[in-house]
């Protein structure tokens, strides 16, 4: 039989060697001794477990109480007004990156008809909040509550989901912009894949279950020099991390479609432009730049060929939106499990007409009536693919009345170049807000 010592300290050889010739009493004394010795720990292990925890708890509920920005009986009655439904047949939505371009456009056309709508955002400092915070201002006036919150914070969507039963989300929440994702590629990471599975999985344990539509990319189609790109062409050749992403979320939809009978519609927008837009974006930029008196820099192919892009207003992607939202068929699961096969659908979404960056900068020229100190080079190995041209019959027939043959598709840069010329910034602040929605068509 092995003594108390050698059970507690298990003989290896050269260690905690037991003199097997010592007294009983002397070995009574040791596991007296080695005994209290342990009783000591076993104490001094209990309090730091014990202050440990309420340490942790003291954290949580701190963390809680500073950081919470959701929940309580106000909160939750704005989320049901915000969501209530003023048409027959309408639907109630939740659109995540509600105070992104994208999603403030879509927040309010799907308002002005009558549907529900609560927008969720995490008004991150990619680029200038404050714009985020005027698109937000224009969705509250028009009655949108928009809640400050991540789409990783699942308990915050589980929450929302216990509050309205949305028949619909529209997820446009996703860190954009193609060559950022050099200097903060985590950053993808967390949103366009972390933050849609946890959304996925809310919407999954939802009861209904609503039907989803999201914002995938131009960008999967990446190496692909088949034109225009369809929907069957290839997507395998990514050429930056945010469009790896974007088709990684193309997969991961796939699967909550599959397994959990989510229905699910992906759009591929194509370089999106228009009033309330994104200031990282090329349009932008060069205008800001030309007002400034700054320099431009303009990327060219190999070759010396003029990079070109697909690129689309912002309208022609609400209606898309749109007519996704209302195309979309129902989930067929509830309590997490597929009670049949559900829709699972990718569509383009884009102008069927790619412009190149030199013809941009000429048409910004001639309205902004300036020269643009141009700085031309070739094209950096950053992700940017050469052109993009979208074949968008597939979307056109689907939707069929939302996108008419030739509505959606076809406006040109000369038209819309006057709504870039009103841009103008006050110092870094954004508060004239009014003049990025002047209409001029
Ligand atoms: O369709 C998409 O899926 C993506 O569209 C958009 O990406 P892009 O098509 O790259 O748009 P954008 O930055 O406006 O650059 C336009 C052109 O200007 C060139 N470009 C750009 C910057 C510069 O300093 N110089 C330059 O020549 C540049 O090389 C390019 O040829 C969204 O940002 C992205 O989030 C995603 O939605």
């Amino acid at each position: 039989m092995p003594s108390l010592e050698e059970e507690l300290f298990p003989s290896t050889p050269g260690k905690f060697k037991i003199d097997r010739g010592h007294t009983m009493n002397r070995q009574f004394h040791r596991c007296f001794a080695s005994t209290s010795t342990m009783f000591l720990w076993a104490l001094f292990l209990i309090a730091l477990t014990a202050s440990y925890l309420s340490f942790q708890s003291f954290v949580d509920s701190g963390s809680r109480y500073f950081s919470a920005s959701w929940g309580g009986i106000q909160w939750e009655k704005q989320v049901r007004n915000s969501a209530q439904i003023h048409r027959s047949g309408g639907m109630s939505v939740l659109v995540t990156g509600a105070a992104g371009f994208v999603g403030t456009h879509v927040s309010l056309a799907l308002k002005r008809r009558g549907d529900g709508v609560v927008g969720l955002d995490n008004f991150n400092n990619y680029y200038d909040p404050s714009l985020k915070k005027a698109r937000k201002s224009l969705l509250n006036n028009h009655g949108i509550f928009v809640i400050d919150g991540d789409i990783n914070d699942g308990r915050l969507l589980a929450k929302l989901f216990d509050v309205v039963a949305f028949t619909h989300v529209m997820h446009l929440a996703a860190q954009a912009g193609v060559r950022y994702a050099m200097e903060n590629p985590n950053s993808y990471v967390h949103s366009n894949i972390a933050g849609l599975v946890t959304l996925l999985e809310a919407c999954k344990s939802a009861n209904p279950q609503p039907s989803i539509v999201w914002a995938s990319s131009s960008s999967v189609y990446g190496l692909n020099e088949k034109v225009p790109f369809s929907e069957s062409d290839r997507t395998d050749q990514p050429a930056s991390l945010y469009a790896a992403t974007k088709k990684a979320g193309e997969e991961i939809t796939h699967t909550y479609n599959h397994i959990y009978g989510l229905s699910i519609t992906g759009l591929r927008f194509f370089t999106v432009y228009g009033p309330w837009g994104r200031p990282d974006m090329a349009y932008f930029s060069f205008t800001r730049n030309i007002l400034q008196g700054k320099p431009i820099t303009v990327y060219r192919g190999k070759n010396r060929v003029d990079l070109a892009r697909d690129f689309t207003y912002i309208d022609d992607i609400v209606k898309g939106c749109l007519g996704s939202l209302d195309t979309s068929g129902k989930s067929t699961g509830s309590g997490g499990k597929k009670r049949g096969a559900a829709p699972y659908r990718i569509f383009n979404l884009g102008n069927t007409s790619p412009v190149t960056v030199p013809a941009l900068v000429g048409i910004l020229e001639r309205h902004l009536k300036m020269k643009a100190k141009k700085n031309v080079v070739e094209m950096p190995g950053n992700g940017d693919v050469p052109f993009t041209h979208a074949n968008i019959s597939l979307a056109q027939k689907t939707f069929g009345k939302q996108l008419r043959k030739g509505e959606g598709q076809l406006r040109q840069l000369v038209f819309w170049a006057p709504h870039i010329v009103r841009i103008r910034l006050y110092g870094s602040r954004w508060i004239r807000p009014k003049l990025w929605l002047d209409p001029i068509f």
